[in-house]
């Protein structure tokens, strides 16, 4: 469904992103991880051109996007969700308003974009909430609407650029469950950048580790986590193993 070919971006005399090429099947989840800096945000919004490349292409179903015009690359939008760290949610409209607010201004029937809207609310688990503004809201209800917006044009593909990074761990893992149900679902596929390990584990069919603007590895969680053939993979493994150690350690002792 995506072909990234050869990608290359540089700000200034720093080169961000070079050599990126990926491939997402449909439905498939691929989880982006890497040191801070090393181009993973540059990376996927390339993709949907947030950020212009230097170099390379993106096929969306056999199509360029980095070939498009304005109103060409509109429409592709709308099959490529995009979740951001901070939701950027408007607070003066309900969580409805904000989910209908682009399908809208796209030129969507007013009844059409609400159903929409309710449905994407009710699959992330807030369709009791609909009348709420997001300062009525927890930040992990905050980016479920975020994610709500994305859901509701029924995108084939999902990015999402560390969704949770600036929510405490409980709001953390109330994001990650809905995150988890929709890679299980397979209505998307998706790329995820994150630092969080159990997400990874539990649901990537595909690990990409970048290091300083290039990718270094990919492959299935149990291969890349448990015999790395990089220096980054290889420092998965031991925080792997020392999260493990330690968490096993402090509740029940070494015995
Ligand atoms: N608009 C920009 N102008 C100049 N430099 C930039 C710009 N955006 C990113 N960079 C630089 O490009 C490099 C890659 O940044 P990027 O945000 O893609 O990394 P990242 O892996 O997503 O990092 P993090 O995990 O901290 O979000 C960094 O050195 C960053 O400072």
């Amino acid at each position: 469904m995506l072909t990234v070919q050869n990608l290359y971006k540089q700000f200034g005399s720093l080169v961000a992103v070079r050599q990126f090429s990926l491939t997402v099947g449909k439905g498939e989840t691929v989880v982006l991880m890497g040191p801070s800096g090393c181009g993973k945000s540059t990376a996927i919004r390339v993709i949907n051109r947030l950020i212009e490349p230097d170099e390379g292409s993106v096929l969306l179903n056999g199509v360029n996007v980095i070939g498009l015009n304005a109103d060409e690359l509109r429409d592709v939008r709308k099959r490529i969700g995009f979740v951001f760290q901070h939701f950027n949610l408007i607070g003066r409209l309900t969580a409805l308003e904000n989910v209908m607010l682009g399908m809208v201004m796209s030129g969507m029937q007013q009844d059409t974009a609400r159903d929409k809207a309710v449905e994407a609310l009710t699959k992330v688990g807030l369709e009791s909430h609909l009348q709420h503004k997001p300062g009525e809201l927890s930040g992990g209800q905050q980016q479920r609407v975020g994610i709500a917006r994305a859901l509701a044009y029924e995108p084939e593909l999902m990015l999402w650029d560390e969704p949770t990074a600036s929510l405490d761990p409980i709001l953390v893992r109330e994001v990650l469950v809905v995150m988890e149900d929709l890679a299980r679902n397979r209505a998307s596929g998706m790329i995820v950048v994150t630092h969080e390990l159990p997400f990874a584990l539990r649901v990537a069919d595909r690990i990409v580790l970048m290091d300083q603007g290039s990718i270094v590895e990919e492959g299935e969680p149990s291969r890349v986590f448990v015999r790395p053939v990089s220096e980054i993979g290889g420092k998965y493994k031991e925080l792997i193993e020392y999260q493990m150690n330690t968490s096993a350690q402090s509740l029940y002792g070494n015995d």
